[in-house]
Order: C-alpha cells, then structure tokens, then sequence
C-alpha cells in the first residue's frame, strides 16, 4: 500500500520506493522458493495446512467451476481445487515469481494435478484475464507481499463473475495480547533462525515476520474489500487472529 503522500511503501519494516518493491519481494521468493514447502511446515508446525483446508472448505468449490488461485505458489490450494472441479473445470495458477512457478508445476505433475491446471505469470495488480470470468478467487498468503493492494483488490473483483467469491487467507492480528507477545516473541527471536538453520536464509525471514506486522489488520482488509467493490465482506479469525479468512461477493 503506497502511503498516499509520496511514492513511498513498506517493504517488511523498510520504506522503500514503490517501484522497487515488487524486487525486492521478487528476491526473497526466488530465495526460498526451493524450500518453501517444507519451510511451511516447519514454521506452522504443520498449522498451515488446516488454514488452507479451511479456506477450501469455505470456498465451496463444485465441479465444472472456473477457480484462479493467484499468488499460488507452490500450489497447495491449486492441488486440491483441481480434484474439485474435475475434468469440467479450469483451475490457474497465477504468481509473479517464475521460481515459484517452477516449484509449484514440478510439485503438482510429480502429484498427478494434470489436465485442468493452467500455470499463469502474473502480477495481482492487473490481472490478464477477461471481466467477470472465475468462480472463486482465492490468495493465500500472497496480499501483503502485494506493493498496491487496493488496485489487486479491484483487479480479482474485476475477473471475479457476478456472484464469485473471493478468499483472502493472510496472516492479520492475535486477538489476545498474551497471543500477540508469544506470537512477537517467535516471530522476531526463533522465526529468522530456524530461517538460517534451515534455508540458509535469515533475512528472508526476518522479511516474512515484519510484513506480516506491517499487513493491515481484519478490519482494515475488510474496508479495502469493500471499497474495490466486493460486497458482503466478513472474516473468520482463525488461531486466535494469527491468520484470517476473508470472504467477498461481486453480486
Ligand atoms: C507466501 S507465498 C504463498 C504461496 C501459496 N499461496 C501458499 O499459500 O502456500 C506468496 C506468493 O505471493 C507471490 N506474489 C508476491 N507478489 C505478487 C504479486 N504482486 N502478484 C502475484 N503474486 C505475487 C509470491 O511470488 C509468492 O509465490
């Protein structure tokens, strides 16, 4: 989100110009695309996979459906959308990062995900598809990394068909301050060194704790929703606010 005043925006806890966002997060996904996955579960102990069963879940998917999961990555909610629709339906994978793109098509061919998956190269803030074209959209964990989150917002309403569905899974604000010092104490302490230990890469964690700080909290994301025209905006806490999913309609 650039500040309004000036070209600047937040890269983690940095102010940087807007226009070097996108490479710098460019540099930290080509970083960890390699071990993403594993990295995940680790990090999560294993948690991410129930946040993104339950966007699934919410998501409602049904066979011959149109569903782009953008920022995808590697590919786990793609994986599981494409049993979904079935041979009827289309899924995309849409990201930025052609690291990530890479990993993702290798992980789903070696898991059979074949057929009806598409791999798109794109940039959330205009989306290269038609007006009024999926059935659901969903972005897991791919919006704060975004440099102009309203023009995203208003790009996914613009794909999204009259009466989609968009998803929004990201990480947003514990509600309790208990949660909040544990969850500040493992973001900025252990998180950048299981990141070394791990990947070799600290400074990409350090990155992921601070733009998740930095990323609007529940109530902000819904106004945003709202204003790039989404309607009947709710969101379900999930871990105490650690991650939420947002839910938007385009009627
Ligand atoms: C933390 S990963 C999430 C991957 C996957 N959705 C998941 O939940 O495991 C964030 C992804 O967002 C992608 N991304 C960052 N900025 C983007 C943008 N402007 N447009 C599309 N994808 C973007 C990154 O390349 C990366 O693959």
């Amino acid at each position: 989100m650039s500040d309004g005043t000036s070209n600047s925006t937040h890269f983690g806890f940095k102010t940087v110009e807007a226009d070097k966002k996108a490479d710098l997060v460019a540099g930290v996904f080509h970083s960890v695309a390699a071990k993403y996955d594993i990295m995940n579960d680790v990090m999560s102990f294993g948690i991410h996979r129930l946040w993104k069963r339950f966007t699934i879940e919410t998501a409602g998917a049904r066979p011959g459906m149109k569903v782009l999961d953008l920022a995808g990555g590697t590919g786990d909610l793609t994986a599981k959308f494409s049993r979904l629709v079935g041979d009827r339906g289309e899924v995309v994978l849409a990201d930025i990062n052609d690291s990530m793109l890479k990993v993702g098509r290798a992980k789903l061919r070696d898991l059979g995900v074949v057929g009806n998956v598409s791999y798109v190269q794109a940039n959330a803030e205009a989306l290269p598809f038609p007006d009024n074209h999926f059935d659901i959209i969903t972005i897991a964990f791919g919006l704060r990394n975004v440099t102009d989150k309203d023009a995203a917002l208003r790009s996914m309403q613009r794909v999204l068909k009259p009466g989609g569905k968009l998803l929004v899974l990201e990480f947003s604000k514990p509600q309790h301050e208990v949660m909040r010092k544990l969850y500040d104490l493992y973001s900025f302490k252990i998180l950048p060194k299981m990141g070394e230990f791990i990947a070799q890469d600290a400074g990409s964690y350090e990155y992921l704790a601070e733009s998740i700080r930095m990323h609007p909290d529940q109530d902000t994301l819904k106004g945003m929703m709202q204003d790039a025209g989404l309607e009947q905006v709710d969101y379900i806490n999930m871990t105490d606010g650690v991650v939420a999913l947002h839910r938007g309609y385009k009627f």
